[in-house]
């Protein structure tokens, strides 16, 4: 018998720098790393919700942003059920970036991942050189939500990856109806679980 309802698997992307292994760390071990070096292909961690009553497993993939880690990178996209698209408010370049990452989560991602973009470090917000309105404006224009973080000060942290979850919770819940409802014959239709459907062999 599995521990859990739902096991949903996050990728963190984005430019090199921009804090994915901080956001990540912060959220599964709840500290601030000093000197955390960069992440050398991809890392995994695990971590495991109650909301609701239920038990949400989280398998969080967190890849090196360096380009020369871009084909070992790109393979994690396809089984993603979340990605989380990273840029650092303090940092012009890693905004610019932005296309094209969707670009390649276009290519390489299911069509049915959540993406969230997310502007990281606020606490330094006087070397701020993205403005939120920007970075609204531009996850609106590519249906994304946007959320602004510090990894460092633990702000927004926990409510990124909750608000994800139970974004996956509602969309498995979703799947499952259309699922049951595309059912050939009345009482003919498999429930088709969620759980199996994203739960690795
Ligand atoms: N001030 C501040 N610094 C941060 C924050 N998050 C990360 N950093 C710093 O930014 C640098 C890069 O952080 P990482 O988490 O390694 O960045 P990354 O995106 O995982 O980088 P790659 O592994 O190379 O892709 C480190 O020096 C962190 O201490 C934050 O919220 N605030």
């Amino acid at each position: 018998m599995e521990d859990y309802d739902y096991l949903f698997k996050i990728v963190l992307i984005g430019n090199a720098g921009v804090g994915k292994t901080c956001l990540v760390r912060r959220f599964t071990q709840g500290l601030f790393p000093p000197g955390q070096g960069a992440t050398i292909g991809v890392d995994f961690m695990i971590k495991t919700l109650e909301i609701k009553g239920q038990k949400i497993k989280l398998q969080i993939w967190d890849t090196a942003g360096q380009e020369r880690f871009k084909s070992i990178t790109q393979s994690y996209y396809r089984s993603a059920n979340a990605l989380i698209l990273t840029y650092d408010i303090t940092c012009e370049d890693s905004f610019r970036c932005l296309p094209e990452w969707l670009r390649e989560i276009e290519r390489y991602a299911s069509n049915t991942v959540v993406t969230v973009l997310v502007g990281n470090k606020i606490d330094l917000l006087e070397k701020r050189e993205v403005s939120r309105q920007r970075a609204e404006e531009f996850a609106d224009a590519w249906r994304m939500c946007y959320l602004e973080t510090s990894a460092k000060e633990s702000d927004n942290v926990e409510k990124l990856f909750f608000d994800l979850a139970c974004e996956l919770i509602h969309e498995a819940k979703q799947n499952a109806l259309i699922n049951n409802m595309a059912s050939p014959m009345p009482g003919e239709g498999k429930t088709i679980s969620f759980l199996n459907c994203c739960s690795f062999s």
